[in-house]
């Protein structure tokens, strides 16, 4: 595992209201410490990925948005979303077909990344950290369900996120992966101190996070 990175500090969410056509979905203070993972549970249409979407700058103009949220101390909201330094993993993996694994792992490294021979050792380290050394030659399509999960989640965590946001990212997986992804996620957010947020409708995935629940969507959020 590598050392934790630098600017490893809380994710901070301070009345974060959002509303839809002027109805309000949610209106919710957190802090999620460093290597914890808080898990959002709601019913559908409750506005969790839409939430997801704001902490990233990603949300559509559909929607109005306040609140102020901050990363290890710096301001987020009002950054392009290239510039906030938070990953997100999805129930699909989103693999780039037309790339190697390897290819895919590249494409996720930061600029600030220098140098053919670095670039290839960061991708060959992720790869044997996700127990699929050998595997950067290979076409995703080839992958078994586990393993792409595995590189999908090294691909968020080789663009050197400083928090990460899981949606629902264990939803499409059977029982049996589903806890052997569960259990390298978490052992990722722990050893390189991110602080997590997850959106899930699984009970047992907020039992395996072993974080607090945070329910949204009930008498306006
Ligand atoms: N781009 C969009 N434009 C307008 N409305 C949207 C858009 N995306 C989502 N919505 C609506 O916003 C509300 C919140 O959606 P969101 O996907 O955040 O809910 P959710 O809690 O994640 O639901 P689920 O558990 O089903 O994934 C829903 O009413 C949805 O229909």
């Amino acid at each position: 595992m590598r050392e934790p990175a630098a600017g490893a500090g809380a994710l901070v969410l301070d009345r974060v209201r959002l509303a839809l056509a002027g109805k309000l979905l949610m209106d919710l203070s957190l802090a999620v410490p460093p290597g914890e993972v808080v898990t959002v549970m709601g019913p559908s249409g409750a506005g969790k990925s839409a939430l997801l979407a704001y902490l990233c700058g990603t949300l559509p103009g559909e929607f109005e948005a306040t609140g102020t949220v901050t990363l290890a101390g710096r301001r987020l909201d009002g950054l392009p979303p290239e510039r906030r330094r938070v990953g997100i993993l999805f129930q699909d993996d989103l693999l780039f077909p037309h790339l190697s694994v390897a290819g895919n792992l590249a494409f996720a490294l930061p600029a600030s990344v220098r140098g053919r021979a670095e670039r290839r050792a960061r991708v060959e380290a992720a790869l044997a950290e996700a127990d699929l050394a050998g595997f950067g030659g290979r076409d995703p399509a080839t992958l078994s369900g586990g393993q792409r999960a595995r590189v999908s989640l090294m691909r968020v965590i080789l663009s050197e996120p400083e928090a990460l946001l899981l949606d629902e990212p264990f939803s499409k997986l059977d029982v049996e992966l589903r806890e052997r992804f569960r259990r390298f996620v978490f052992e990722e957010v722990r050893a390189r101190r991110l602080p997590a947020l997850m959106v899930t409708h699984d009970p047992a995935d907020a039992v395996a996070a072993g974080g607090p629940v945070v329910r949204v969507g009930q008498q306006g959020g």
